[in-house]
């Protein structure tokens, strides 16, 4: 089964995607795979978002996810289209108690530290921060990662490929969000040049967990 920890980790750019047309997503997302980012989060913000995901299921290689899941309906079908984890701009109980009843993959959004706290008190350590660049920017993490040391952020929100270094090299951020790539109109083969500069971000290797890093000793 899929955890959050392992799929935040698969690449360093989650792209956030607004699609309507079944076809035309799984040509982006072909490209977006193919030039390395292998995470996708479809959002349910179009009338055709659930035929996309699961249109993009089939993508191979692809890990497929949920975005704008605001409440348990919309978690009951986007997990039924397919998807491999759910991501929410924000944190309600009764969202978090919906995911962890159906096992699912969560990823919810926080801005603060009230948000963080709440997270912990379901049982959550991994977030969304969103949006990033309006709640504070790199100063708000920073300032936030002092109390809540074991939490993990991937911050996500006005974040361009400019500024995407600057986030990754935070210890507490294992990947960040965007809409950068993506953009109405774009080419697939400029979709996947995309990719192919996002995927090449370097996360932090002080966020790695050494068990995961192949031949280094996790003592
Ligand atoms: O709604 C915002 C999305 O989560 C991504 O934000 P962005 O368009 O600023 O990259
Ligand atoms: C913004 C965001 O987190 C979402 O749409 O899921």
């Amino acid at each position: 089964m899929d955890d959050i920890e392992t799929i935040m980790r698969t690449a360093p750019v989650i792209p956030v995607l607004v699609l309507d047309d079944p076809e035309q997503a799984v040509e982006i997302g072909t490209a977006l795979v193919r030039g390395g980012l292998s995470v996708l989060e479809v959002t349910l913000r179009t009338r055709r978002a659930l035929d996309v995901l699961a249109a993009m299921t089939a993508i191979d290689g692809a890990i497929v996810g949920a975005g704008t899941v605001l409440d348990d309906a919309q978690l009951d079908h986007a997990l039924d289209a397919g998807a491999r984890f759910i991501v929410s701009p924000g944190l309600t109980e009764r969202l978090a108690r919906a995911a962890a009843a159906r096992r699912a993959c969560f990823l919810p959004g926080v801005a603060n530290a009230s948000d963080i706290m709440r997270g912990l008190e379901l049982g959550l350590n991994r977030f969304k921060f969103f949006p990033a660049e309006a709640s504070g920017g790199l100063k708000a993490l920073k300032a936030l990662a002092g109390p809540f040391g074991d939490v993990r952020f991937c911050p996500t929100g006005g974040i361009t490929l400019q500024s995407a270094p600057d986030w990754l090299a935070e210890d507490t951020v294992l990947c960040v969000g965007g809409s950068w790539l993506v953009k109405p109109g774009t080419s697939a083969a400029d979709v996947e040049a995309a990719a192919r500069a996002a995927a090449g971000l370097r996360t932090n290797p002080r966020s790695v967990r050494p068990e995961l890093v192949e031949g280094l000793p996790s003592s």
